[in-house]
């Protein structure tokens, strides 16, 4: 009996043992692999076991991959770790084929994003998991368009004359009454009135924009820090956040406003939770639109005569009957054009990222990207590269979205707009190199309620206020990252000056 027993166990061990080295077998042998696939590209070789991980961080990054790039061509290896793969790709022709073909993110479910966003957020889940859930998004938010330019302008005067209320001199930091007005304008979008009488509208931003922060944080752990104190409080607030956004998409359905939030129940698909979805949505848009918002302030602050341009559009806009929650920004070309180039210069993120988890990536030039290798797009340096833009590439110069039916856009010395006649907008999206919102399988899905509500924003502001750069405050700032986001630093002081409108 002993002896039969004895041998069950024995029998049992054995086949652990060998379930256990088959399986490490299998892990060494895909290691392996990536290192064979991975010496065919080109790029640096690997320096030690850390790989280059250890001498790059997110603010060098792209300096890093300009210089690789110069040295070896349009396709870049560059090893992060002993498994890390990073394959970073410049080359025009390749790009739009990667930004097709490798259609996953890096999945980072651990449990702290878990907390916060749900079970399975957009932004961060193979293809597989989020195919379904970007086809019913990309119809809801079709359903918020019209919404997204119209939000009332008092509202937004009203955010502004706080903001400056609240300052001895007036002058408002370009950074944070950005993330309000963004954050004012994706609320009232979503959740409609709502929204904007919700007494507890700030509390829950502070709460969104900590959360965005900490997340980042928590998640950098390779195990769920338990231990940490921290990290429960960080549990307690992500509860707190959703239980408020719970309270908030529950009004909305009793006031039966927001057709956005039915249309959420009409199509869900059970496993993942609206709540966390939503959160994941105003947490991704809020910060990507006030990054926007603030570029275009800082830009509309340095060119005067830009400004006065688009005013003089939008009066009149005004002058032949058209109120502007109903400008269709036909007749706004410049505003448009300002949105866009900015959104060029200085892309919300430096990198899109992609990665393809099952297959390796065929590319039609040879080119071999493992399975599971992080994919980059450095559209911070395509976006400014010469040969994609011309010799003026890093220059703010609106016009290269606008065609001229009889005449031109002319600078004088100091980049001053001297001469300009009607133009049409050209269609941004046909820009190959233009690719602030990604494009391909995993493209953004809120680029037109973005560009909507931004633009009937400026179009509000505009009217009302002459944006003017306080006194002494940085004129030429420089672009550094924020919470992943790519901003200009300093943030401008700026003074919001009313015109008399009739
Ligand atoms: C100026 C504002 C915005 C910018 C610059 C921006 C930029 C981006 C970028 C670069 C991506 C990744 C694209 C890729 O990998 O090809 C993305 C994805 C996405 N964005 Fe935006 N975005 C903005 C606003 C919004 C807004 C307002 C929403 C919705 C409310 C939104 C929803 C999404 C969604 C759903 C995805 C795709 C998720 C996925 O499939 O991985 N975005 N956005």
């Amino acid at each position: 009996m002993a002896s039969c027993l004895e041998r069950e166990i024995n029998a049992f061990l054995w086949l652990s043992l060998i379930g256990v080295t088959s399986f490490l077998l299998g892990k060494l042998t895909k290691i392996f692999q990536l290192w064979r696939k991975a010496r065919l590209l080109p790029g640096p070789p690997c320096p030690s076991f850390y790989g280059h991980g250890r001498l790059i961080s997110s603010s060098n990054l792209t300096d890093v991959l300009h210089k690789m790039h110069k040295k070896y061509g349009g396709v870049v290896k560059i090893w992060l770790g002993a498994t890390q793969l990073l394959v970073s790709i410049e080359e025009m022709d390749l790009i739009k084929e990667v930004l097709l073909k490798a259609e996953d993110k890096l999945p980072l479910s651990g449990r702290a994003f878990r907390l916060a966003f749900g079970k399975s957020s957009l932004f961060i889940s193979s293809f597989e998991k989020v195919e379904h859930q970007r086809n019913a998004l990309e119809m809801k938010l079709g359903v918020l368009l019209e919404r997204a330019s119209s939000i009332p302008e008092q509202i937004l005067v009203h955010v502004i004359e706080n903001a400056q209320s609240a300052r001895p001199n007036g002058a408002v930091d370009s950074e944070t009454i950005s993330f309000y007005l963004a954050y004012t304008i994706l609320g009232a979008t979503i959740f409609g009135d709502v929204f904007l009488a919700w007494p507890k509208a700030t509390f829950f931003k502070e709460l969104l924009v900590k959360i965005a922060k900490d997340a980042c944080f928590w998640a950098s752990y390779g195990v769920t820090p338990f231990w940490k104190r921290g990290f429960w409080r960080y549990r307690d607030s992500c509860a707190k956040l959703k239980s408020l956004m719970q309270e908030l998409i529950t009004e909305c359905r009793q006031n039966c406003k927001s057709r956005f939030l039915w249309e959420f129940d009409a199509h869900d698909h059970t496993e993942h939770e609206p709540c966390g979805e939503i959160i994941s949505l105003m947490v991704h848009g809020s910060l990507t639109m006030a990054a926007l918002i603030s570029n275009i302030l800082t830009r509309l602050v340095t060119h005067a005569d830009i400004q006065d341009k688009i005013h003089s559009e939008i009066v009149i806009a005004r002058k032949a009957g058209r109120r502007l929650d109903e400008l269709n920004f036909d007749m706004t070309p410049n505003l448009l054009a300002v949105v866009y180039e900015s959104a060029r210069l200085h892309p919300a993120g430096p990198l899109l990222q992609r990665c393809s988890l099952r297959h390796d990536l065929k590319l039609k030039d040879g080119t071999v990207i493992p399975a599971g290798a992080i994919i980059v797009v450095p559209i911070q340096l395509v976006q400014t590269n010469c040969s994609n833009w011309g010799s003026d590439a890093v220059k703010f110069n609106p016009c290269r979205f606008l065609s001229s039916t009889d005449g031109r856009c002319l600078f004088d010395q100091k980049d001053h707009l001297t001469e300009h006649t009607s133009s049409v907008m050209k269609e941004p999206n046909e820009f190959e190199a233009f690719l602030p919102f990604g494009s391909g399988t995993r493209a953004c899905l809120g680029q037109e309620l973005a560009v909507f509500g931004i633009s009937s924003l400026f179009a509000a502001l505009i009217e009302h206020y002459e944006l003017r750069p306080q006194q002494g405050s940085e004129s030429n700032p420089k672009p550094k990252m924020n919470n992943c986001i790519l901003q200009l630093l300093p943030s401008p002081q700026i003074v919001f000056v009313k015109r008399n409108v009739d």
